[in-house]
């Protein structure tokens, strides 16, 4: 029987957003999300946390080479994210809030996508995003039934 590991690579970014529905007028924008809704941005440092889970290869000793890890995350979380504006340099938030929520669904799709393409699929565990010191999401790839 073969022992399932799980392993995980943390790293950083830097991004600005700024807290904005286009479905909201922008009085609703700024009760809604306050300080967040500064027309200007704020920024944060992010980090992310990739979790993949899978049996350990008896010839390697390995889950999966970390260093495959570390070029997933560079190609597509750092490439695409530090040092951005998320609300201007990102097409996915064209339209939709730069919430931690979004923003964590958006790099485990990334992250999915390219590890499926490296014959790595399905091994992405959990992806979870560190807003600040305070604020975590967690996301699993779950999706409700509606
Ligand atoms: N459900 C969510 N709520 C909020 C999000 C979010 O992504 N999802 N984001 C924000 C702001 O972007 C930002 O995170 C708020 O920062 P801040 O209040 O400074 O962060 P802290 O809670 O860590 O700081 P405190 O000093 O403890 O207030 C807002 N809401
Ligand atoms: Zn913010």
């Amino acid at each position: 029987m073969s022992s399932i590991v799980y392993l995980s690579r943390i790293e950083t970014f830097s991004a600005a957003h700024r807290l904005h529905s286009p479905s909201l007028s922008d009085e609703e924008n700024e009760k809604l999300y306050g300080k967040c809704n500064n027309p200007n941005g704020h920024g944060h440092n992010y980090k992310v946390e990739v979790i993949v889970k899978g049996e350990i290869d008896p010839l390697t000793g390995m889950v999966m080479n970390l260093e495959d890890l570390k070029e997933c995350i560079k190609i597509t979380v750092m490439n695409v994210l530090d040092h951005k504006n998320l609300d201007h340099d990102v097409t996915y938030f064209k339209d939709i809030p730069s919430t931690s929520e979004n923003l964590a669904v958006f790099i485990w799709y990334s992250i999915k996508d390219y590890l499926s393409e490296k014959s790595y699929k399905g091994i992405l565990y959990e992806i979870k995003l560190y807003e600040t010191e305070k604020n975590v999401v967690i996301y699993r790839g779950e999706k409700s039934d509606d």
